[in-house]
Formats: C-alpha cells, sequence, structure tokens
C-alpha cells in the first residue's frame, strides 16, 4: 500500500483529515446531501404508485406518506445545511447516523408487520451499504468506521429483538421474505463490515494521493496545488469575518551559486534549512507553500504593514542562520528577495495577487536584493 503498512493504515484512517480533505470532503457531503434529497423526492413517487393502482390502505398508507413527507423534509435541511460556504464539521456525522438509523427504522417499521420482512427487506438493508458507501465521498476514516460501526449495531439489535420477541418459529417465516434465520444475520453483518472495510480502504488510498499531490516531496510543504485549491476558502474567510490577508512572493538570491559551489545535494539540504529557519520563526495562521525551485509563497491572515513587519524579521531569521553545506565547510549566507500583496486591494483572486508580488519581487531584484518590497513606488 505505497510502502505503508497495516499499522499506518489505521493509524491514517482514525487520525482527522487535514484541510485539503475536509475541503474535498465537504464538497462530497454537498454531493451525498443531493443524491439523498434526489433519492427522497423518488420515495414520494411511491404512495402515488399505491394510489394509481387501488393498493392504498388509509391506515398504512398515511403512515407511509408521513414517513416520506418527514424524510423529504430532513433531506432538504442537509441539503441546506451542506451548501458552501459553510463548513460545519459535524454535519457528516449527523447526516451519516440518520441515513443508518433512518434504514433502521424502516426494518423496525416492516418487522412490527412480519419479523421476516424486517430482517429479510434486501431492497432496504441495501441502504445501510450505500450508507457506509456514501461516507468515502467525505474522505473522513473516522467516519466510515463510525458509520460501518452503527450499521452493524444497529441491525444486530434489530436482530437481537426479533429473535427474542418470536414467540413461535412460524413467526419467522414470510411468504414473501422467507424465513429468518441468524446464520443470515451473520452473513449480512460481515457483508456489512466487509463494506466498511472495503470503503475504508479507498479512503485511505485517496488520503495517501491527496499527500502525494499536494505536498513537496524535498521539504514537506504544500505544493501550488494545494495553494491553488485552498486559497479560495481562505480568502472567503477573511471576506467573511472582515479580516486581511496577504500573500508574500519569496525568491532565494544567488541560489544558483550553492549548487555551483556545494553541489545539488547540498543545494537540496540549504532548502531544507531555509524552510526549517522559517517554520521557526512562523506565526499560528502564517501558511508556507513552496510554489516550486528556489520560491515560496507565504499567505499571512495580515494587512500590508504587519504583513512586511513580518518578512522583514523572517528576513533577519534567514541572515542570522547562515548553511553550513558540509562539515569543513565555511558556512553561507542566504537570504531572499520578496514582494508582497495584500487581499483586496492588489487583486481579489490568487493569479492577481501573485502577479502583483510577483512585479514587487522582481523589483526587490533590481534594487539589489535582500529586502522585501510591499508597495508600488
Ligand atoms: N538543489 C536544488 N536546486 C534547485 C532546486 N530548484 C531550483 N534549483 C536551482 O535554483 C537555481 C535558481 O537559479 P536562478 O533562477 O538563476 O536564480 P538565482 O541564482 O537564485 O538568482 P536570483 O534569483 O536572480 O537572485 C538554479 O540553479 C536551479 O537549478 C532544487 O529543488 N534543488
Amino acid at each position: 500500500m505505497t510502502g505503508l503498512g497495516l499499522r499506518d493504515f489505521w493509524r491514517q484512517l482514525r487520525a482527522p483529515p487535514d484541510t485539503l480533505m475536509l475541503e474535498i470532503g465537504a464538497g462530497g457531503e454537498l454531493l451525498v446531501a443531493k443524491l439523498r434529497a434526489g433519492l427522497s423526492l423518488l420515495l414520494l413517487l411511491l404512495p402515488l404508485v399505491n394510489i394509481i393502482t387501488g393498493e392504498f390502505s388509509p391506515s398504512e398508507g398515511t403512515a407511509g406518506l408521513l414517513g416520506v413527507v418527514l424524510a423529504v423534509l430532513f433531506s432538504q435541511l442537509w441539503l441546506l445545511l451542506a451548501r458552501p460556504p459553510r463548513r460545519l464539521r459535524w454535519l457528516p456525522w449527523a447526516t451519516a447516523s440518520y441515513d443508518v438509523t433512518l434504514t433502521t427504522l424502516v426494518l423496525v417499521l416492516l418487522a412490527l408487520g412480519s419479523p421476516a420482512a424486517g430482517l429479510n427487506s434486501m431492497v432496504v438493508w441495501a441502504f445501510y451499504l450505500v450508507s457506509i458507501l456514501m461516507t468515502a465521498l467525505r474522505n473522513d476514516g473516522r467516519l466510515t468506521l463510525y458509520t460501518g460501526a452503527l450499521a452493524i449495531l444497529q441491525y444486530g439489535a434489530l436482530a437481537a429483538a426479533v429473535f427474542h420477541l418470536a414467540h413461535a418459529p412460524e413467526q419467522l417465516a414470510s411468504a414473501d421474505y422467507g424465513t429468518a434465520r441468524i446464520s443470515n444475520v451473520l452473513q449480512r453483518e460481515l457483508l456489512l463490515a466487509i463494506a466498511t472495510a472495503i470503503t475504508a480502504t479507498v479512503v485511505f488510498r485517496m488520503q495517501r494521493l491527496v499527500e502525494l499531490s499536494g505536498n513537496d516531496g524535498l521539504t514537506g510543504l504544500p505544493n501550488r496545488t494545494l495553494l491553488v485549491h485552498r486559497f479560495p476558502s481562505l480568502a472567503d474567510g477573511a471576506r467573511e469575518n472582515g479580516g486581511s490577508l496577504s500573500i508574500c512572493l519569496l525568491d532565494l538570491d544567488y541560489f544558483r551559486r550553492v549548487n555551483d559551489e556545494a553541489g545539488r545535494a547540498a543545494g537540496d539540504r540549504a532548502l531544507r534549512h531555509v524552510v526549517g529557519v522559517f517554520r521557526q520563526a512562523l506565526d499560528h495562521g502564517d501558511w508556507l507553500v513552496r510554489l516550486g525551485g528556489e520560491e515560496f509563497v507565504l499567505v499571512m491572515p495580515l494587512p500590508t504593514g504587519r504583513a512586511w513587519e513580518r518578512m522583514e524579521a523572517l528576513r533577519r531569521e534567514l541572515a542570522a542562520a547562515p548553511f553550513q553545506p558540509g562539515r569543513d565547510d565555511d558556512p553561507m549566507r542566504l537570504t531572499f528577495s520578496a514582494g508582497i500583496a495584500s487581499w483586496p486591494q492588489d487583486g481579489n483572486d490568487l493569479s492577481q495577487l501573485l502577479r502583483r508580488a510577483d512585479l514587487r519581487l522582481r523589483r526587490a531584484k533590481l534594487e539589489g536584493r535582500n529586502r522585501v518590497v510591499a508597495r508600488d513606488t
């Protein structure tokens, strides 16, 4: 499994997903909410079909219609809550619990009419599987494990109640649904466990792929893909909270010399050294990305002036921490030049901000390097 063992699989599955996974998961939650709403609307047709075909019994039909209307109302509520820009962390847990429990309730209703129907209705039972499979779209391994365990527990409790309450073996038999047997229940519990394990593996694989595609292998920093994906939500957050947002494009000065004088492997170590120094100096809320080569972006929840002060402090930190290529080599002083652009005055989206920051970075280079430019003169 891409070089990872079972223990890593288990650890990663139980860990909270990172920001990117949560964002993809929020999109998945909306998709699931739309599917659920569409499916619930289709269920409305069932009582209508019964009326048309003359099989409508007033007592059962009214209860059924009421149930379907309730399901439609709930599905619309979940859809409303899943709409962006809201990202409710509890929502996937609530909707997965709802999906599983609704399936159990329908099975209970069937069991009240005929115990065998409650345990053997494959059409309704299959919604446990659907609920488990749909957690793959939310990209959270914990949610998959929880939903699988909930389905196994609820179906097990229903079966226990049915077998406990049945007084005679004839009560467990039905012309339409066959006979309810413990062995069948155990097989279905096993199927739910298998569906949970397969879905969990899919989630794990997806998490690994996102991790690989969103991170830079050399420094471990997020890469351009992640920046492009995440920036809109950072800007939305700043817009909603009336906050500030600045980006700083920074480029190491004369980095070619490091490669030329100390070798490319030392150049790689120098890049990791720089990132180490930056990481020590970053504040909570700052977000450092490797754009490519010796170019980085720092996203800060700060207005221009304070972002400039932060970058100046970072510049001094790096100047005070020279890079030592080898034990006997002379330390090399590394510096960077940087351009800052702030949202919204310098641009509304990432590409506008990067363009403006790049113009200022070029000026910093032209004016002698080792400096930060935040405004046009
Ligand atoms: N070791 C190593 N070098 C890299 C990596 N990515 C880019 N480089 C090198 O970084 C150097 C960038 O050189 P230039 O674009 O000419 O810029 P510079 O020498 O830093 O000079 P200025 O930016 O003008 O100050 C090149 O020699 C690239 O090969 C990397 O991942 N590892």
